[in-house]
């Protein structure tokens, strides 16, 4: 791998568990010289000043973009339109963007609305998928990049130059960064985060429509405790990613829906040698994917 240099003045626009760990990430490896935070709450940029997270709260989005070499946007995606407006007169020609955002349509169609061809130069998507149920910049963690894949969907007029130094600064997180259209990122995505967390939430409120749920959940076991963990996960960004990928995951809702409804058939027809064979194909799935995983 080639020398990555340091960045001069690196700005993460929403400072929490995503950006903060980015900012712990290139801090650790001596490759962010000083760091801007530019937040919604003004105890949370307290807070993450405290912490060492960055060394600077902007006080205004002009101030904070003047000399910037990269801008990370780190909020949730319902913000997206919001922030490009914002700082779109106030990015300098080579200052490079990239974000975090969980859906990537949706943020390249706002790039494309709100910043001019010469941003859009050094515009490059992204997602890292790595992530905690926790929010906020108290979660925030050096660490969490380590082994990880980050996606990118770049738009056809984003620099070379500018997708390498995107990438060279994940490598240097730890993470594995592959190129991807937007399209298929967000059907991907759909399948195996989005819905596995509409799924988590779903079966917290069906528990709660129980005459008793928290008898019930009193011997609840690992086995929900793993399951559901992610229906801890932070309310105002879901709302924001399952709104954003509505359509794949409306998709995904009703193939999921088909497969409880063959599931449904087997278990009114006491079909043994069905449902093991149904769940044995699950588990071969998921052996294979984790013996692959990295
Ligand atoms: N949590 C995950 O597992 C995960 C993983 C990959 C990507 N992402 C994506 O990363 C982004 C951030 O997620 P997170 O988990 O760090 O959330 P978080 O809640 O920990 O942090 C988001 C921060 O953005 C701030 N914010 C909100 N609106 C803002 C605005 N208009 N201007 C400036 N700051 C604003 C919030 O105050 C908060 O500090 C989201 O887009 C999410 O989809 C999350
Ligand atoms: O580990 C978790 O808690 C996560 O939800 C992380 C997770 C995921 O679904 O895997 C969540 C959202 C992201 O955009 C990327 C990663």
């Amino acid at each position: 791998m080639t020398q990555t240099t340091a960045l001069n003045k690196l700005v993460i626009i929403g400072v929490g568990l995503i950006g903060g760990s980015f900012a712990q990430a290139l801090r650790s490896a001596g490759l962010a010289k000083h760091i801007v935070g530019v937040g919604r709450s003004q105890k949370n940029m307290q807070y993450a000043i405290e912490l060492g997270v960055i060394d600077e709260i902007a006080s205004d989005i002009a101030s904070a973009l003047h000399h910037a070499d990269l801008v990370f946007l780190a909020m949730p995606v319902g913000q997206t339109k919001r922030i490009m407006e914002k700082i779109a007169p106030h990015l300098h020609a080579d200052t490079i963007v990239t974000d975090a955002g969980s859906t990537k349509q949706d943020v390249i169609a706002a790039a494309r609305h709100y910043l001019s061809m010469q941003s859009r130069h050094h515009f490059v998507p992204g997602h890292p998928i790595a992530g905690a149920e926790q929010s906020g910049v108290q979660a925030a963690q050096p660490d969490l990049y380590l082994n990880k894949h980050v996606i990118l969907t770049p738009l056809p007029e984003t620099s070379s130059d500018a997708i390498e130094r995107v990438c060279q600064l994940w490598q240097v997180c730890g993470a594995r960064v592959s190129l991807m259209p937007a399209n298929d990122h967000d059907q991907v995505l759909a399948a195996t985060s989005h819905l596995p967390h509409i799924l988590a939430f779903t079966l917290m409120n069906h528990l709660s429509n129980t005459s008793q749920p928290e008898n019930m959940l009193r011997f609840a076991g690992s086995g929900f405790r793993d399951f559901t963990r992610i229906a801890s996960s932070s309310p105002e960004m879901w709302r924001d990613i399952c709104l954003a990928n509505r359509a794949a995951l409306l998709k995904q809702i009703d193939m999921y829906q088909d497969e409880l409804k063959v599931l449904q058939v087997i278990l009114s027809t006491n079909d043994a040698e069905a449902l093991e064979e149904n769940f044995s194909r699950a588990r071969s799935l998921r052996d294979e994917w984790l013996k692959n995983s990295i």
